[in-house]
């Protein structure tokens, strides 16, 4: 419910500044009673006041009034108060809707959750389908001040759906800093992925600027909210594709009041080990296929042997005898059982004692389950446990696995071929897992076989982004984190830059351990202008055939250049775009080839620009940043400098791999984009 209307107020908008002003002052409210909260009579223990005061402290920074973020964005008019369920607590037929939930001092609602049920028709209703909304309002903000608003009847069932030029403009503003939220403009089939349900996985192919990212990131808040104790049992986690992408998205949540979901990379899921070596592209191919993951499984069973010897257990003055036979029966069913490796290890003590204890009883003994524990402890016991079930370190079995070729025959027999298993051993056999130059992919393997030994605990909820590019056994990884949760996978093939990329959503989902995800599409670009897409779009026959050109929903013409020049001029043209662009508002990425970037950041230097590195902040002061090709995916800056096409496409090992990567550095401009360059570029573009 809104908050009563003065009859003074002179017109609309003041009506609206003063709901503004009230609702923040309340806000404020919320926060110093959070504030005064006084934990110490409540609290047993100080395990316990230090969760509380963390929760508290949490509270409280969720609560902040942040000055450029408005504390609501929009309005609903329902025609009736809508039912108990959908309004969850908020009466009334009239609600603002914002980041969070603001009510007053006698608990009335002022501004409502952009994630409870009554907000939804904001984003979703439609003339043809007004969900019972009579009026939907946009406001405007400048500089943090309720500036403009914008009205839109649903009830005119015959009127025109025309697009709404407040969401135009948010769509259109200049960017500078880290990613922002979309609340305010998140559309309808955004918001179908963002409320889809907690319990079924769901996988968005998008061409650049589509929403992914975003869509993924405001899905992670809708279900905290709609299963907040769940997933704070659970656990979430957004996976990106590295450090500098995840600093970009890192405050997307904390603005949206969720400080709690974890970011990390694939390599800081499975850093068991240091990584410190690299691979072929032939050997990475290899070690990321799924077909490792038996392997592994032949390698990490394999020390398992059948026992010769009874297992003979003395206590007092008997003697208890199991005879080689039944041990051997009890190993063969834990090895037909689906647990791990650990968990049958564990067991197999137990099983050996209870047989024990049966002998007992037979010979008119009456054994509690004390006896049995004491039995499965005794020294006879562990040891012939130990020699038949032997204990797997995942990191030594891998080391061994890539070291020892008659090791590596014996388990790979039949699943690679000698060329194959000839490619992933390693040219000087590690001594120890320490001083082994472990790659990125033979972190995933030693993950894999820590999961054989014992179960990798399963978070409620993942988000995969920029998921086109894992291997399989890095699927396999993640998939593990999400046993029992759901996942969100966001990727698109057209921008697989790894050679292992994935060419089918559906084999990607199998070994995610998801194959029963929905696949959905996002056509609508947000970012980048329409020139610069069809432009972009013109290698899309090449890199991925049949995948659809995305649209463009700006409506601001782009600048976009393409500038030929000598050899000899390249730098200085690059550098006389880069002024060009900072002449402008907003940020600016100077993308080149890795191999250029040493050069290029020599010219910037040496002309005075001063420049920061991918993930790095941009601020209103620094705003150009020098972007290694490698770096740029998941990543916008307002104007792009593009050097030297055909070097970026020269610095993948293929052509299909280079121009993917060009592909991904020339959709990265929201604004304008300027590609310089010396030698040709790629027959496709021409
Ligand atoms: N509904 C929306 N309203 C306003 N801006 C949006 C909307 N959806 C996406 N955007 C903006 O469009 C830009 C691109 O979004 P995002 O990075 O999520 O796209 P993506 O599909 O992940 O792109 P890429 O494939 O290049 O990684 C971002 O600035 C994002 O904030």
């Amino acid at each position: 419910m809104s908050a009563p209307v003065p009859h003074t107020a002179p017109d609309p908008l003041e009506r609206e500044r003063a709901h503004l002003s009230s609702s923040r002052s309340a806000l404020r409210a919320m926060r110093a009673d959070v504030e005064s909260l006084d934990i110490k009579d409540v609290t047993a223990n100080w395990v316990n006041a230090a969760v509380l005061q963390s929760q508290i402290e949490d509270r409280i920074t969720a609560l902040a009034d942040l000055a450029h973020t408005p504390l609501f964005f929009g309005r609903l008019d329902y025609l009736h108060a809508p039912g108990a369920e959908q309004a969850e607590g908020a009466e009334g037929e009239q609600f603002y809707i914002g980041r969070r939930h603001v009510h007053d001092a006698d608990g009335d609602p002022m501004v409502i959750d952009w994630r409870a049920p009554v907000s939804q028709p904001f984003y979703r209703a439609s003339k043809k389908q007004p969900m019972d909304v009579r009026l939907r309002r946009r406001f405007g903000y400048t500089g943090g001040e309720l500036t403009a608003y914008e009205d839109e009847d649903l009830t005119d069932a015959a009127g025109d759906e025309h697009a709404s030029r407040l969401l135009q403009s948010e769509i259109e503003r200049p960017r500078v800093g880290p990613m922002r939220d979309i609340v305010a403009t998140i559309q309808p089939e955004q918001d179908e992925i963002v409320r889809a349900g907690i319990g079924g996985s769901v996988c968005v192919q998008g061409a650049p600027g589509t929403g992914k990212t975003a869509v993924g990131l405001h899905r992670v808040a809708y279900l905290l909210y709609a299963h907040r104790e769940r997933l704070a049992r659970t656990g979430t986690l957004v996976i990106g594709p590295n450090r500098s992408f995840l600093q970009y998205i890192e405050q997307v949540l904390p603005a949206l009041g969720e400080l709690n979901v974890a970011q990390a990379t694939v390599d800081d899921l499975v850093a068991h080990v240091e990584v410190r070596g690299t691979d072929t592209a032939a050997a990475a191919r290899v070690k990321g296929d799924a077909r490792m993951a038996e392997v592994l499984r032949r390698a990490v069973r394999s020390g398992v042997t059948m026992p010769v010897d009874p297992v003979v257990v003395v206590r007092g003055s008997r003697r208890w005898r199991v005879p080689a036979y039944e041990i051997e029966e009890m190993v063969r069913e834990l090895l037909a059982r689906d647990i791990r490796y650990g968990a049958a290890r564990d067991a197999l003590p137990q099983r050996i004692a209870h047989a024990v204890l049966v002998r007992m009883e037979e010979a008119g003994e009456a054994p509690d389950d004390r006896v049995q524990d004491a039995v499965a402890r005794n020294a006879a016991v562990k040891s012939a446990v130990k020699s038949v079930w032997p204990q797997v370190d995942p990191a030594k079995l891998v080391l061994r696995l890539l070291s020892d070729a008659e090791f590596l025959a014996a388990h790979a027999e039949g699943i690679l071929d000698a060329e194959e298993q000839a490619e992933i051993l390693w040219d000087k056999p590690a001594r120890g897992v320490k001083s082994a130059k472990w790659s990125a992919a033979d972190a995933v393997l030693v993950d894999e076989a820590a999961d054989l030994v014992a179960r990798t605990p399963s978070l409620g909820h993942v988000v995969l982004d920029e998921a086109q590019d894992l291997s399989p056994m890095q699927y396999r990884a993640v998939g593990r984190r999400c046993t029992t949760g759901s996942a969100t996978i966001l990727g698109d093939l057209a921008q697989g830059t790894t050679p292992w990329a994935t060419s089918s959503w559906p084999e990607a989902l199998t070994h995610l351990g998801k194959p029963e995800a929905t696949v959905e599409e996002l056509t609508m670009g947000f970012r980048v202008p329409r020139e610069v897409i069809a432009y972009a779009s013109r290698l899309l026959p090449t890199i991925a055939p049949g995948l659809a050109e995305a649209t463009s929903v700006r409506e601001a013409a782009g600048d976009f250049t393409v500038r030929a020049v000598q050899p000899s001029e390249l730098d200085a043209a690059v550098l006389d775009a880069c002024v060009s662009a900072l002449a402008k508002e907003g940020s600016i990425g100077l993308i080149a080839a890795d191999a250029r970037i040493a050069a290029l950041a020599d010219v910037l230097t040496a002309a005075g620009l001063p420049f920061l590195s991918p993930g790095e902040e941009t601020s209103a002061e620094a705003r150009l940043t020098l972007v290694p090709a490698t770096l740029a995916k998941g990543l916008e800056y307002d104007y792009v400098v593009l050097d030297e096409p055909s070097a970026v496409v020269s610095g993948e090992p293929d052509e299909r791999t280079g121009l993917r990567r060009l592909y991904v550095a020339l959709t990265r401009a929201v604004s304008g984009l300027t590609v310089v360059h010396a030698a040709p570029l790629p027959g496709q573009l021409g």
